[in-house]
This record gives structure tokens, C-alpha cells and sequence, in this order.
């Protein structure tokens, strides 16, 4: 295959893969939605958290929230756990990597908090203790997976909600996942501030 050739399949994968995945997503991006919405409207905050491409989209979904997605509204309150670069390699250092996001959670989540879990395998160990550290904290969980859900799917709890891309190579998995968090921001500025402009 020429190169050109190999971008084209990239570009037609990603897009078959974003509208066959449309309808299967839609109502579990919508209940993440509300569970959103609910947290922030008492005053809640997002933590999030993922690895590698999930950390910057950790840390994309955080900014759009602290900063602005596409309204004029008020700062809301986010924290990506994966920037804090003396917290993690302390925790890292002085425990073990496993820990970086769940110590984090201990510190700075309370009940009625949102954790945006983000791995593209459901396997990274780290996001795996992070869920059960928000769990101990009555935090709800919204977990971006992809494949079978990996060992994070069985540990979701009724209130929490699995996003799951159906497919397997994980840049086409992150690339839904990017689109799953633009719906998210674009669900929070319409629900929170519907007055605003159109
Ligand atoms: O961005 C990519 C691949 O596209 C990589 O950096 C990838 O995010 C890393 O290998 C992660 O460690 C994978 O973790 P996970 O998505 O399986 O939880
Ligand atoms: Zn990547």
C-alpha cells in the first residue's frame, strides 16, 4: 500500500468507525451527560485520569472545563490527575506506579465527584485503582473503554457508566474517545447555561 493509500484508511477507518459507532454510543454519552451536569450543578468536581494518548485527553477534557469549550460561561470545576509531576513520581517513587491516580483520588475526591476513567484497553492498572479509590470515596465513575471493556467493566457499578468504543486498535478507539468528550463539554455548556447565545 502507498503512503497515500495508508493515510485514506486511516482517514475512512476513523470516520466508518465514528458513524458506526453513533447510535450503540449515544445513550450511555447522554447519561454521562446528566451525571455531569447533576455533579457541577451542586458544586461537585470532575477528576480525571488515563495513560499515555488518555492522559492528554485527561487533561484536554480538564481544560475545556476550567477553561471554555464553546460558550462564554464560568469555570468549572476539573483537575486531570496525570500533571502534577511531583505528585506522580513521589507516588510513584514512594509506592508504586499502580497508585498515581488512586492516591490522588484519596486526597482530593469526595462524595459526589466524577472520575473520567480513560483507557482505551480497560487493563491499565493504575486507572483500575483510581476507579476503586473513587468508588471508597461514593465518587461515580464515567469510564472510555474500548475492546471488551477489559477488567474495568466488571467493576463499574450501576450509577456509573461505560463508554465503550467497539473496536480494537487503540488509535481508532482514542479518536472516539476525543469525539466523546467534545459531546460531553458541548452537553454541560448547553445544559448549564442554556440562556446564553444559541
Ligand atoms: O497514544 C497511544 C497510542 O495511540 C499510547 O500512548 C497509549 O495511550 C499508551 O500505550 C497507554 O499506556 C495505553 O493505555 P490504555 O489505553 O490501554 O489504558
Ligand atoms: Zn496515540
Amino acid at each position: 500500500m502507498s503512503s497515500r493509500e495508508r493515510i485514506e484508511q486511516h482517514f475512512f477507518n476513523s470516520a466508518q468507525l465514528k458513524l458506526s459507532a453513533m447510535k450503540t454510543l449515544a445513550p450511555y454519552i447522554e447519561r454521562a451527560g446528566h451525571h455531569l451536569l447533576e455533579s457541577l450543578r451542586h458544586r461537585h468536581k470532575v477528576l480525571s485520569c488515563g495513560n499515555g494518548g488518555s492522559a492528554a485527553d485527561a487533561q484536554h477534557f480538564s481544560s475545556e472545563l476550567v477553561n471554555r469549550f464553546e460558550r462564554e460561561r464560568p469555570g468549572l470545576p476539573a483537575i486531570a490527575l496525570t500533571t502534577d509531576s511531583s505528585a506522580l513520581t513521589s507516588i510513584a517513587n514512594d509506592y508504586h506506579y499502580d497508585n498515581v491516580f488512586a492516591r490522588q483520588i484519596e486526597a482530593l475526591g469526595n462524595a459526589g465527584d466524577i472520575l473520567l476513567a480513560i483507557s482505551t484497553s480497560g487493563h491499565s492498572t493504575n486507572v483500575i485503582c483510581g476507579i476503586k479509590a473513587a468508588h471508597d470515596c461514593e465518587m461515580t465513575v464515567i469510564a472510555l473503554t474500548g475492546g471488551d471493556g477489559g477488567k474495568i467493566a466488571p467493576l463499574l457499578t450501576e450509577r456509573d457508566v461505560e463508554i465503550r468504543v467497539p473496536a480494537h486498535n487503540t488509535a481508532r478507539i482514542q479518536e472516539v474517545h476525543l469525539l466523546v468528550i467534545h459531546c460531553l463539554c458541548d452537553l454541560l455548556d448547553h445544559g448549564l447555561y442554556p440562556e446564553k447565545n444559541p
